[in-house]
């Protein structure tokens, strides 16, 4: 389980869907994004199940309460959470699953399956490009952009809970970073259950092979 977390602009949606894309034509299915359920108004670009299942508040506290959700948060004043059932699934697959959450959520996926998660916290290079993005992608209104930066002083706090920090200056830098941290995480001895049966036919063929 890979999450990514950053305030609103950072990048961590774009990031989180090049690096999809990117694995789709590289290992087809191996890499699942987690879509979540949330309680805020749809942008102009966004897809229902692509982006997002956008819920009612009551439907969301029937999913939540019904322990349809494997975490979820509060953020700018909406809800959103992670529905337990496709992730369970995936992993079930052998699947990795790519989260794009906030420090709330990933606190809680922590505490259940700590050995499972990989996060990273993406920063942005510095404050007034926070706003210049969030302002250039022109999907929310000023009231909000003005609502997310007042809350990026909090959730830039919780920068030293994760695993990995991406200073996401260069879009392409940052996106090789990332590559980086799965292709080196995939690699780690623990996350390779199969190992053994693997080094036992290596012995068996080193047998064969001296006298
Ligand atoms: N390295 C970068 N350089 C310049 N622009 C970038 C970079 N990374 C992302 N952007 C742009 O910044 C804007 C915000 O990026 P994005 O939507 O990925 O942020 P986010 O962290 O997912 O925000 P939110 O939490 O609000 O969903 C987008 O318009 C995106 O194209
Ligand atoms: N705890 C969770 N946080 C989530 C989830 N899905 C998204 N998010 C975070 O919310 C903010 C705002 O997202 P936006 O799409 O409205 O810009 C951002 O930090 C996301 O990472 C979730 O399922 N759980």
């Amino acid at each position: 389980m890979l999450v990514l977390s950053s305030p609103s602009g950072a990048g961590k949606t774009t990031l989180t869907r090049t690096l999809l894309e990117q694995e789709n034509i590289d290992y087809p299915g191996k890499l699942a994004l987690s879509v979540s359920a949330t309680t805020r108004a749809k942008r102009p670009s966004e897809i229902e199940g692509i982006h997002y299942f956008f819920k009612t508040k009551r439907q969301f506290e029937v999913m939540r309460d019904s322990g349809e959700l494997l975490e979820w948060a509060e953020v700018h004043g909406n809800f959103y959470g992670t529905p337990r059932e496709p992730v369970e699934k995936a992993l079930a697959e052998g699947r990795d699953v790519l989260f794009d959450i906030d420090w709330q959520g990933t606190r809680q996926l922590l505490d259940k399956m700590r050995d499972d998660v990989v996060t990273v916290f993406v920063l942005p290079p510095s404050a007034q490009e926070l706003k210049s993005r969030l302002v250039r992608r022109a999907e929310d209104s000023d009231a909000v952009i003005a609502q997310r930066l007042r809350n990026a002083a909090e959730e830039f706090q919780h920068w030293n809970e994760y695993d990995y920090i991406l200073v996401n200056r260069d879009l392409d830098k940052s996106f090789a970073r990332l590559r980086a941290i799965l292709i080196a995480e995939r690699l780690k001895r623990v996350k390779m259950p199969n190992l053994n049966v693997f080094v036992d036919k290596l012995l068996t063929e080193l047998k064969g092979l001296t006298p």
